[in-house]
């Protein structure tokens, strides 16, 4: 069965629930999404209509290249007149890029955006070029901003807001349709999976790109998860209609459990009361390994810090990652190789953007022949993530002596001191300077 093909036959509106449409676009080419995600067989751009006894409610629109389909399927179930509000669940060009056509077609629309969402929103319309781009761009800044709880009304049915940030941008919010029990989710709850049957229960199986996109787009945010779901759960709701992939209908719940799940602590830690120092490093001579032997033997020595090292050449990094969102501090080593630190360090960091990492402490060092530049490199990168980088990289030019080796013993130390809030005065000699 070519999926597409019916998909292309039929731009009108499919129903969802009581008076509530999907209006959104399907895009089965797009291999690769916001640069960082591969999808397998494209992503589909939910967007909804919401009627009520005056007037309509559009939630959401779609990535600007896909506004055909948007429009024809809005047009299949409404008019333009009826539109009231144009709520947008957050800014993001994928769900408003049809968003200044729509208002130029709808003008008494109302846009109805979160209270975080107005600082954006200039950003997001100033490439518009053409003046009547430009009208909507203006016109588009009178706009209503609501926060949690607050509430719109179609007449005898209305549109209430829960208010949920950073998932996965600063202005993400929910709407809620409580007479049909319908949770619009924006990109919680969503995936990239592109199949026109649409519902969850009659696509192909997408748990692999549910999950790969909680991993890759919500994980980063599982603090604030966590308050969205705290509000979500107790809601009586019967579909969860995401900004992206599968609208839930059946069993929508398993997948708000999945989600507290995946939001909840990765690893079992035995020892959870202690704090934990992981040490990665390379070594193509043993000189940078001696030095991560010794930082970790150093850090060891303070009690309640849990030290474990890692040689990372060859391996598959991404294991790591639930270890270092559970981490309290990270140690990287690298010998310098033409002027750089070597790739899988700088892979390990790159997969640090998948969790959040802010504050925790960092630390760099290697050995160097010459010019030594893998440890500030390293170093800058970890303040870039906004990890916290209290100790001066250590840095050791080709074999380590036995002092050298001491000195790398109390940076480990004086690192493990820093994860218990004990550091001592004095600081670590920097071997860079003497050397
Ligand atoms: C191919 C190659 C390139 C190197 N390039 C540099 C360099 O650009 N700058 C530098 O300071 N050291 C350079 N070195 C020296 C290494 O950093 C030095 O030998 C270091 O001690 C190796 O540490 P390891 O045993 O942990 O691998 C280079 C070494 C090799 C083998």
């Amino acid at each position: 069965m070519n999926l597409m093909l019916s998909a292309a036959a039929t731009d009108s509106a499919i129903e969802i629930g009581n008076d509530v449409h999907w209006i959104g676009a399907f895009d089965p080419d797009l291999r690769a999404f916001d640069l960082i995600l591969r999808t397998a067989n494209g992503t589909t751009y939910n967007a909804y209509v919401v009627r009520g006894s005056e007037g309509v409610a559009v939630i959401d629109t779609v990535k600007e290249a896909f506004a055909g389909q948007f429009f024809s399927r809005f047009e299949s179930v409404a008019d333009y007149e009826e539109i009231r509000y144009i709520v947008l669940n957050h800014l993001e060009p994928d769900h408003s890029g049809a968003l200044p056509e729509l208002m130029r077609r709808a003008p008494q629309a109302r846009l109805v955006i979160s209270t975080r969402a107005p600082m954006m929103l200039k950003g997001l319309l100033k490439g518009s070029s053409n003046e009547d781009d430009q009208h909507s761009g203006s016109r588009v800044l009178d706009y209503l901003a609501v926060g949690g709880g607050d509430r719109i009304s179609l007449g005898k049915r209305s549109l209430s807001f829960l208010h949920t940030p950073f998932l996965h941008w600063p202005d993400t919010q929910c709407t809620w349709v409580e007479d049909e029990g319908i949770l619009f989710s924006g990109d919680v709850f969503g995936c990239h999976f592109c199949d026109t049957r649409l519902f969850n229960d009659a696509v192909g199986d997408f748990r692999f790109s549910f999950e790969s996109y909680y991993g890759s787009i919500m994980r980063p945010f599982r603090e604030h998860m966590r308050d969205a779901l705290d509000q979500i759960e107790p809601l009586p709701f019967k579909v969860i209609a995401p900004a992206h992939g599968p609208i839930l209908r059946h069993t929508p719940r398993h997948y708000v459990r999945r989600y507290r799940e995946m939001c909840g602590s990765t690893l079992t830690n035995e020892a959870a009361a202690t704090r934990t120092l992981l040490v990665f490093y390379l070594s193509a001579y043993g000189n940078t390994r001696r030095m991560a032997e010794s930082i970790a033997a150093g850090a060891e020595e303070v009690d309640d810090v849990r030290v474990s090292l890692y040689d990372i050449e060859g391996g598959d990094i991404l294991p790591f990652v639930d270890l270092i969102e559970e981490a309290d501090g990270l140690v990287f080593g690298s010998p310098t190789i033409n002027g750089d630190a070597v790739k899988p360090v700088w892979d390990l960091l790159s997969s640090l953007t998948r969790v959040n990492v802010r504050g925790k402490l960092a630390a760099a060092f290697g050995s160097y022949g010459w010019s030594g530049e893998a440890m500030p490199l390293i170093e800058d990168r970890l303040r870039g993530l906004k990890l916290r980088v209290p100790v001066k990289g250590l840095r050791v030019k080709l074999i380590p002596t036995e002092d050298e080796l001491e000195v790398c013993r109390r940076f480990g130390r004086d690192l493990a001191l820093h994860l218990t809030g004990r550091q001592e005065k004095k600081p670590v000699i920097d071997l860079a300077e003497l050397s």
